[in-house]
């Protein structure tokens, strides 16, 4: 078995004596495609969160390369993982190619973040712009881009990074059907080690390696699609019924929800 890229041993956080995340143990190896699942407010995106060190957990440890990664400066943290979330809403106008551009600067010289470009970053925002499929949009402005082209966008600025590592938080939020599979079929084509928040079920079925199953704040179901999907962990995390048999096109489990 490949060793551990990015693990958590033993991750605790609370809020106001509320448990939000409990004793969690997990790992993402080289070149995987893990996927996090589970209910609205089971704990995804706090764990996310105690990954890329916006959250400080109560207890346990977070390790790259086998690395705690508190202390770790951030230039470097950033050189090895690219966060893709909801939240960027930048507050000037930028364009496209300026957000990508963004992506580059932890590896701009130390205590120079804000340098000029140089022509090897201008070749790196071309091509992840190209290879997500947005070289017609780099003089747009970014804000009024459509939401299935942010996400996009967005996931060209992480490549740029060239981060060993992707977290990426519910990147299919708000994008029609079609948008959801470009999107993660980019996603599998960068290669990268990924762990990624989905709530479609078969989407994750369809592009994950491992899932990794949330509830209440634990993680109560690890391993392939087929070993995490079955009715009867659904039927226990999202109180759903539902059937679940093979596509017959990718031979993925399929899951039917059966409404109660
Ligand atoms: N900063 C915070 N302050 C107070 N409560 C918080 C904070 N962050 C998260 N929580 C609470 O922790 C719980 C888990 O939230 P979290 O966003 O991690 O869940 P999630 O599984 O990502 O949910 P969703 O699928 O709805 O996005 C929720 O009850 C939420 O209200």
């Amino acid at each position: 078995m490949r060793p551990a890229l990015l693990e958590t041993r033993n991750l605790r956080w609370s809020v106001a004596g509320k448990p939000v995340v409990g004793d969690v143990s997990m790992a993402l190896r080289a070149g995987e495609c893990v996927g996090l699942i589970g209910p609205n407010g089971c704990g995804k995106s706090s764990l996310l969160r105690m990954l890329y060190r916006v959250i400080r957990p109560d207890a346990g440890a977070v390790l790259l390369g086998g690395r705690d990664v508190r202390g770790m400066p951030d230039r470097e943290f950033a050189r090895q993982v690219a966060v893709l979330t909801q939240e960027f809403d930048p507050v000037f106008d930028m364009s496209v190619d300026e957000v990508v551009m963004m992506g580059r600067i932890p590896h701009r010289a130390r205590g120079l973040p804000w340098a000029a470009d140089s022509a090897r970053d201008r070749e790196w925002v071309s091509a992840c712009l190209e290879q997500v499929g947005c070289t017609h949009l780099r003089d747009c402005d970014f804000a009024r881009v459509s939401g299935g082209e942010k996400q996009r966008v967005l996931l060209a600025r992480a490549l740029a990074q060239q981060p060993q590592c992707l977290l990426l938080d519910e990147p299919t939020n708000h994008l029609d059907v079609r948008y959801q599979h470009e999107l993660m079929a980019l996603v599998r084509e960068a290669g990268r080690s990924t762990l990624v928040v989905l709530h479609d079920l078969n989407i994750a079925a369809q592009y994950c390696d491992r899932l990794y199953l949330m509830h209440e704040g634990q993680l109560v179901a690890e391993g392939s699609p087929r070993e995490v999907l079955t009715a009867d962990h659904i039927a226990g995390v999202y109180g759903m019924d539902a059937v679940v048999d093979v596509h017959p096109f990718t031979s993925k489990p399929r899951v039917t929800f059966c409404a109660r």
